[in-house]
């Protein structure tokens, strides 16, 4: 049943241990490579979230066998690099920006015809910043509006697909999967050079299934290979773009102590971590270990008293995702925070910067937006308000916390957070009730 509102309460010493959920990032690229390669997968702590979803029912109907056990195992098996079969469907990538760029990537390398869509968020977000770079490959993508917009149309292309050397004008993993996954299908060397390091699971993923990357700086390179060697297993990390929303949770809200278990730490994502202990937030780190290629540690985080931050582009692909929850942070920081370079976030599952700004408004900060960045001045007396989550599940579950953190909160559309965290609202009740473990 679809709630058309959640009130969330104040709350007050949040503490306990969550068990964070497998990371979306590498979730759908551990389905994606796992259906090009030729032994069984398995995978533990998947994601079961909608958009994780997508890219399962879009690898199944690309002829991938996928199935999944009682205690939520994976048990994934491609037929081979050249091993997917003609969708007898249109493909839907749902919600999920990453689900539909990198399968276009992985699409524009085959020999049949197919058509991917989404939503209507997701029809409106930008993908010539794929199709560009793929069609100077040789493939051959059509999309809505001069391929601005999906549905997008890939037919095989005539020629077979070149490596290229690309310098994508943004940093963005999205962009550099769907080329480096393209790079696979493609004659020669295939290289991506980006502005700023963007996440690097691809790459790492990459180098799981046997294929050599040159990586320097912010330059990556692939050759094609024959086949894709599998690992038998891939066991996902926790997200830390999940776990983003309690570290600031219990960093704002006083006398709180929560434990995030099995987080993932790649250097690429932990923009978050940098910033939050820059504002002073007491955050420490045990049990550091390593999932596959993939670094996780524990974290353990108590309430203090923040100040403002600023932050410029080079951290923004750091920690992309994060931006509306740290704006929350700033809200009980003293002092301006300001965050430039975001303008990312325009092209999102809404708005986020134009969002963020109009909903914690109503729950009376001082906010304001600029062309590519939010200015935030706190700490301000805020009250309760209704706010609208524009279906973006970042957003409401950064509304979520910053009404847990105050007066409490009325969210529309709240069960967007399914997208990303099908369990956010359940683990909320269970740390503001001091009863999660
Ligand atoms: O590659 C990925 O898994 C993602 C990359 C980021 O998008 P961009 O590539 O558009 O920055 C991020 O916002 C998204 O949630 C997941
Ligand atoms: C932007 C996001 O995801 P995607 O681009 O995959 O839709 C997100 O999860 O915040």
């Amino acid at each position: 049943m679809t709630e058309k509102c959640r009130r969330v309460a104040p709350g007050h010493n949040l503490t306990g241990v969550i068990d964070i959920p497998g990371d979306k990032s590498i979730s759908h690229r551990s389905v994606m490579f796992a259906g090009l390669a030729n032994s069984m997968v398995r995978i533990k702590n998947y994601l079961f979230s909608q958009d994780c979803l997508s890219t399962i029912h879009c690898m199944k109907a690309l002829g991938v066998q996928i199935e999944q056990d009682d205690n939520g195992v994976l048990y994934v098996t491609g037929h081979g690099l050249e091993g997917l079969s003609e969708p007898r469907d249109v493909l839907d990538a749902g919600n999920s920006g990453t689900t539909m760029r990198l399968l276009t990537g992985i699409l524009s390398g085959q020999k049949f015809f197919s058509v991917l869509t989404g939503d209507p968020s997701l029809r409106n977000r930008p993908m010539a910043r794929v199709i560009k770079p793929l069609a100077g490959m040789g493939s051959q993508i059509y999309g809505r509006d001069s391929s601005k917009f999906a549905p997008l149309a890939i037919l095989p292309s005539p020629t077979g697909l070149a490596g290229i050397e690309y310098t994508s004008p943004v940093a963005s993993a999205q962009i550099k999967s769907a080329v480096l996954l393209a790079g696979l299908f493609a004659r020669g060397r295939t290289t991506v050079i980006e502005p700023y390091l963007s996440r690097d699971h691809t790459e790492r993923m990459l180098e799981t299934f046997g294929v050599p990357v040159i990586r320097r700086g912010n330059t990556v390179s692939i050759e094609p290979v024959a086949a894709l060697t599998a690992p038998q297993e891939i066991e996902v990390p926790g997200d830390i773009s999940s776990a983003a929303f309690w570290l600031v949770a219990a960093a704002i809200i006083p006398n709180s102590r929560l434990t995030l278990k099995n987080v993932g730490i790649n250097p690429s994502r932990t923009g978050i971590l940098d910033v939050l202990k820059e504002m002073g937030a007491a955050i420490t780190m045990d049990n550091q270990r390593w999932s596959g290629s993939e670094p996780v540690a524990d974290l353990t985080v108590t309430s203090s008293s923040l100040t403002g931050f600023s932050i410029g582009p080079a951290i923004i692909p750091r920690l992309v995702d994060e931006i509306p929850v740290l704006a929350v942070a700033a809200l009980f920081a003293q002092g301006r925070s300001v965050i430039q370079g975001a303008q990312e976030l325009r092209v999102k599952e809404t708005d986020r910067l134009k969002a963020v700004t109009a909903e914690l408004t109503k729950m009376g900060a001082k906010i304001t937006e600029t062309d590519d960045g939010l200015v935030i001045e706190g700490p301000q007396p805020l009250n309760f308000a209704v706010c609208q989550s524009y279906d973006d599940h970042r957003m409401a579950m950064s509304l979520a916390i910053a009404g847990t953190a105050a007066k409490g909160v009325e969210i529309l559309e709240p069960d967007c957070v399914a997208i990303s965290y099908p369990g956010f609202y359940s683990t909320l009740d269970a740390v503001s009730n001091g009863c999660c473990r």
